[in-house]
């Protein structure tokens, strides 16, 4: 399966507002057309909108959208995985309008978590305005990435690395105490990074349940300036700092963590490493950070 890249997310909230002044004024990201009452879009790039926070019951990840190349990869993706047992439901026309997209299927992987598989996202060519001048690197990395509760992360990290193709970039040894919710207690639960692209990760399993179904997502901003100015804007709007800025070992990102209207975290950072896939070996990291990442502070 030719997976390219994370092209997408889609949120459910029940605070729309609070979302609305958290994407715009505190992230820097831009409202898109189409952009209703109900629902929020969001653009980052040259893409129509790269997220969409839907007014809704709970706060939830209704779907990451995984992006192939074209018709023909998405109906080998799809034919592998029915192939592997797992069921495939293709968009109606509905749904591909809602999305921009001209193909998609969706699909749930072992734990549960809802996948859009899809091709030919519309473009928006009409310069990106963002409300600071910050700049989101994207592009052939995809929107950034995403960190999944799998409680079994052993069927998981099958269905990810073998079924869908991503590449293990590194794993790490999580405390009991960091997984309260990890399906039996051990001594330690893996944690995997892994990419179907350059980016060091595209997608994080976290073996653990989280209620909203999604641990935190990351975008990457152009300059540590950027990042910075992130982190007054939070500040100044009173949304919880949930880590603070500290330097990641595996992918070497300048970061920190917000609290998220919802229950889960958004990353905002800077000078994430791009590895070659050809030559990548999976490691162990034995620290999730060079300094800083202080959780709660
Ligand atoms: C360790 C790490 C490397 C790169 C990343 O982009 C990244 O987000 C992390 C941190 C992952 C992780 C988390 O998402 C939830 C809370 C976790 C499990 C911790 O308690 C330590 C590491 C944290
Ligand atoms: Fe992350």
């Amino acid at each position: 399966m030719d997976i390219r890249a994370l092209g997408y997310l889609r949120l459910e909230t029940t605070d729309l507002d609070a979302w609305r002044r958290y994407a715009l004024d505190v992230l820097g990201m831009a409202q898109a057309p189409g952009t209703t009452d109900d629902t929020l879009l969001l653009r980052v790039d040259d893409r129509a909108y790269r997220i969409a926070v839907q007014a809704g019951e709970s706060d939830r990840l209704l779907a990451a959208g995984w992006e192939v190349a074209n018709a023909a990869a998405l109906a080998t993706a799809a034919a592998e995985l029915e192939a592997a047992g797992v069921a495939v439901k293709a968009a109606d026309d509905a749904e591909l309008a809602e999305r921009r997209v001209q193909g998609l299927v969706r699909v749930t992987d072992p734990c549960g978590n809802p996948l859009e598989i899809y091709w030919g996202q519309a473009q928006d060519h009409t310069p990106l305005a963002t409300p600071y001048g910050n700049r989101f690197v994207t592009g052939d990395l995809g929107l950034g990435h995403v960190v999944l509760p799998v409680p079994d992360i052993e069927a998981a990290l099958d269905f990810y690395e073998n079924l869908l193709g991503f590449q293990l970039r590194d794993s790490m040894k999580l405390p009991p105490q960091a997984v309260p919710t990890a399906a039996e207690q051990r001594d330690f639960h893996w944690m995997h990074f892994m990419s179907p692209n350059s980016r060091h990760h595209s997608l994080g399993l976290y073996p653990g349940a989280l209620p909203p179904g999604i641990v935190h997502f990351m975008v990457e901003l152009e300059t540590l300036d950027d990042v910075g100015r992130g982190l007054d804007r939070t500040k100044a709007a009173g949304i919880p700092i949930a880590s603070s800025l500290g330097r990641h070992t595996n992918d070497r990102m300048v970061s920190f963590y917000a609290q998220a209207p919802g229950g889960f975290q958004v990353e905002y950072g800077w000078d994430g490493l791009i590895v070659d896939p050809a030559t990548w070996v999976a490691k162990e990291i034995t620290a999730d950070s060079f300094w800083g990442h202080q959780w709660n502070g």
